[in-house]
């Protein structure tokens, strides 16, 4: 899991200007200073809520899932005491294990030894031609 720095939302608080702007939405302290200019709904929002705890007016417009994993590329840190009630809250920006273990399952349908076989059959198949042609010229010779 990455490590984050955590802020009390005064020291969230300080970084409240257009040059700095940061934010809270949902435990996750973001910095979205160059975001403004890219954020779809206006740069005035964001600096309407900078310093501020966000969560409920980012909520309250029903942002998309894609704006929803937006957040994680300007989280700088989490909200001190925040209670991360659930793990799709929880700040972790690499896949969760459950997730992965689905591309695992898959993988184990198919045995080490037939990813073997599957290999080296061509070579077999060739080896065995070559010494079926080198067998039967040596006896049309004599
Ligand atoms: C880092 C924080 C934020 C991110 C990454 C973000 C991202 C986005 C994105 C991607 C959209 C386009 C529509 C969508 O995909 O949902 C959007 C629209 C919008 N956002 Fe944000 N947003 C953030 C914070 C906020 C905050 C704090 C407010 C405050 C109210 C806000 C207000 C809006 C509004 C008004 C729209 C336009 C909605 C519309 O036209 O229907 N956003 N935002």
């Amino acid at each position: 899991m990455a490590q984050h720095s955590v802020f009390t939302l005064s020291q969230v608080a300080q970084h409240k200007s257009k040059k700095d702007c940061w934010l809270v939405i949902d435990g996750r302290v973001l910095n979205v200073t160059k975001f403004q200019e890219e954020h779809p709904g206006g740069e005035e929002v964001l600096i309407e809520w900078a310093g501020k705890d966000a969560t409920q007016a980012f909520k309250d417009i029903g942002h998309s899932k894609s704006a929803q994993k937006l957040l994680l590329k300007y989280q700088v840190g989490v909200l001190k005491g925040y209670n991360f009630q659930n793990d799709a809250d929880a700040p972790i920006e690499e896949p969760k294990k459950k997730d992965m273990s689905a591309f695992v399952i898959n993988d184990d349908h198919m045995p080490k030894y037939a990813a073997l076989v599957e290999f080296s059959l061509p070579i077999l198949v060739a080896g065995s031609y070559l010494a079926y042609r080198f067998l039967t010229a040596g006896l049309l010779t004599f």
